[in-house]
């Protein structure tokens, strides 16, 4: 039996869409082990909700691992979820993270770390997400053609992580709808700029380059629709003394970093403005860790 633990993700960091994600505290538990037939138990986020079936997130991760190493077995598997579902928190890839890693490591680990990697940004569809559930820190992701090429960040523990979650769910897929497929020069050049900003900002410590350098004009603009109060929030976030403002993942949560001691009255300013949009909400405080999926 093998039992791993698997930390959420905040992904589209600033500017970067679909290429630079963190881990942050708040994590599934995932134990897994050989079974005459399939098995699921959930409890916690999602207990109820999710299917206990082959066709679960978790079981097709593990399945796929099997598959790939001409294993024909049967999986009891366990989860503890602690991770909210469809609210930009990186759930899907953290099943995903999470069930390949396990199952890998029931085999006797016939795959590395790269191919893992590999296998789950295929299923997730974009590096960001899996690869900071795999490696933890602020994690850079690029695709080149089938593999990802990436390089992990320490992040400054002194920088909280304010999260607003409303109520509501917002499937990535419907979130990634709304999207353009193709952006102006000026828009890209935008965020160019502010990636790499965010990176010196991140490498060097500089927080008061964060207030620009989160900044994004490549999802955020047209998933505001999908977000009561994302836009009122954003607008006021410099006001509110927050380094930086964006939204998490394809949302619905928006995240705030702040220095230690404004991170309450953050919070309960973004669950404030959702709230007078008729949106119920609640808010968090987050860390980044700087360890990915890891045996428990
Ligand atoms: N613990 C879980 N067990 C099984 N399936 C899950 C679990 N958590 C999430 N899922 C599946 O993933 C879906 C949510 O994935 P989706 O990509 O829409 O949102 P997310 O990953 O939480 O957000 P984001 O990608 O924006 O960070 C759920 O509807 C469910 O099908
Ligand atoms: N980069 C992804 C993150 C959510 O999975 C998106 O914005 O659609």
């Amino acid at each position: 039996m093998v039992r791993v633990k698997v930390p959420a993700s905040i992904a589209n960091f600033g500017p970067g869409f679909d290429c630079i994600g963190t881990a942050v505290n708040l994590y599934n538990f995932i134990e897994m082990e050989f079974s005459d037939f399939p098995k699921i138990e959930v409890s916690g986020e999602g207990q109820g909700k999710i299917s206990l079936g082959e066709d679960n997130l978790v079981y097709r991760a593990a399945s796929t691992i099997l598959k790939k190493a001409n294993i024909e077995k049967k999986l009891y598997i366990r989860l503890k979820n602690e991770i909210p579902l469809a609210r930009g928190l990186g759930s899907s890839a953290a099943c995903i993270a999470g069930g390949m890693i396990a199952a890998n490591l029931l085999l006797g680990s016939p795959f590395n770390k790269e191919e893992i990697i590999n296998f789950a940004t295929e299923m997730e569809g974009h590096p960001d997400n899996v690869v900071a559930a795999i490696v933890g820190g602020l994690a850079i992701s690029v695709k080149v053609n089938d593999r990802v090429v990436y390089k992990k960040l320490s992040m400054p523990p002194s920088l909280k992580i304010v999260v607003a979650i409303p109520e509501f769910e917002l499937k990535t897929e419907r979130a990634r709808e709304v999207i353009p497929q193709k952006v102006s020069l000026k828009d890209a050049v935008f965020n160019i700029g502010r990636t790499a900003l965010l990176v010196a900002g991140i490498c060097e410590g500089d927080f008061s380059l964060l207030q620009v350098a989160t900044q994004d004009v490549l999802h955020q603009p047209y998933r505001k629709s999908l977000v009561p109060g994302m836009e009122e929030i954003l607008e006021e976030a410099l006001a509110m003394g927050m380094l930086g403002c964006f939204l998490s993942g394809a949302g619905p949560s928006v995240v705030g970093l702040v220095q230690e001691g404004k991170a309450k009255e953050v919070g309960e300013f973004m669950v404030g403005v959702f709230e007078k949009k008729g949106v119920k909400a609640r808010y968090i405080i987050l860390d980044t860790c700087n360890e990915g999926t890891s045996i428990v």
